[in-house]
C-alpha cells in the first residue's frame, strides 16, 4: 500500500496537501486542471521533491527521505528520456544495470520485456532510428525490466496519436496487472484515463483527494470534476 501520510506540498506560492492511501496493485488516474499539481505529487512519490511535512510510506514503511534510485518506483515521463548513442536493447537494459554488465537473466529480463511491448527484432536500432510509438514502447521496457512494484507515469504517451496512445495505455495496464504494480498515471485524456484506471485522484485547488472509482466519482462529482471533463 502507498500511503501520503499528512502530505504538505509547498513550491514558491504553491501548496498542496494529500492525505490517502492506494491499495497495492491498483492502477490509479491522477486526473485535475492545469497546474493543479499532478506532476509535482508524482514528483514526491519518486523523491525528486521533497515534501515540506508528512510522509510517504511504501507497504508501512517511511520512505519520504529515501533517494530516488533507491525507492520501489520506476517513472516513466512524457519525453522517454532515452540515450541517442545507445540501442533500444541498451536503453532497456539500462534499466537493470545503468553499467550494462548483465547476467544470462538480466539479459532473459530484457528479451521479456521486448516481447511484452512488441518490440522484437529492433533492438539493434537507436532510438532516431524508431518511430515515436517504437520509442514509447522502449521506455515502457525499460519501467518494466525494473521490476518496481511502483509505476509513476507522467504523461508518458501524450506525444503520440490517439489509436497509438491507447494501444500504450492498455499495454501499460496489461504490464501492470500482470506485474501486480500499482500504477498512478497522469493524464489529460479522459478515454485514456478511463481505459486504464479503476481509481481516480483529482487534484484542484490544492488538495489530492484520496481515490475513488469512476463510479463514485460520476456519481458525486468534485468541484470543477464537470467543468474540466467537459460534460
Ligand atoms: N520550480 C517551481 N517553482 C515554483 N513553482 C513551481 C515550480 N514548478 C512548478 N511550479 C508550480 O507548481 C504548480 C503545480 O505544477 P505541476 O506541474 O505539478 O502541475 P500539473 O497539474 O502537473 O500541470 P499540467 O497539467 O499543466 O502539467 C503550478 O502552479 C506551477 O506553476
Amino acid at each position: 500500500m502507498l500511503t501520503l501520510d499528512d502530505l504538505l506540498i509547498i513550491q514558491g506560492d504553491f501548496r498542496l496537501s494529500a492525505e490517502f492511501s492506494l491499495p497495492t496493485g491498483s492502477a490509479v488516474a491522477v486526473l485535475g486542471p492545469s497546474g493543479a499539481g499532478k506532476s509535482t505529487l508524482l514528483s514526491v512519490i519518486g523523491g525528486f521533491f521533497a515534501p515540506r511535512s508528512g510522509r510517504v510510506l511504501w507497504q508501512g514503511n517511511d520512505i519520504t527521505d529515501v533517494a530516488p534510485a533507491k525507492r520501489p518506483a520506476a517513472h516513466l515521463f512524457q519525453d522517454n528520456n532515452l540515450f541517442p548513442h545507445m540501442t533500444a536493447a541498451q536503453n532497456i537494459a539500462l534499466g537493470i544495470k545503468p553499467n550494462l554488465r548483465l547476467s544470462v537473466e538480466d539479459k532473459r529480463a530484457v528479451q521479456d520485456a521486448f516481447e511484452a511491448t512488441g518490440l522484437s527484432g529492433l533492438g539493434d536500432r537507436s532510438p532516431s532510428q524508431l518511430s515515436g510509438g517504437q520509442q514509447s514502447r522502449v521506455a515502457l521496457a525499460r519501467v518494466l525490466v525494473q521490476r518496481h512494484p511502483l509505476v509513476l507515469l507522467d504523461e508518458p504517451f501524450s506525444a503520440l496519436g490517439p489509436a497509438m496512445r491507447k494501444e500504450m495505455t492498455t499495454l501499460a495496464r496489461e504490464v501492470g496487472a500482470k506485474t501486480g504494480a500499482t500504477m498512478l498515471m497522469v493524464s489529460h485524456d479522459l478515454a485514456d484515463a478511463q481505459a486504464f484506471a479503476d481509481h481516480v485522484v483529482w487534484v484542484a485547488d490544492g488538495v489530492a483527494h484520496a481515490p475513488r472509482t469512476w463510479a463514485q466519482v460520476e456519481a458525486d462529482p468534485p468541484t470543477g470534476y464537470r467543468d474540466y471533463v467537459g460534460h
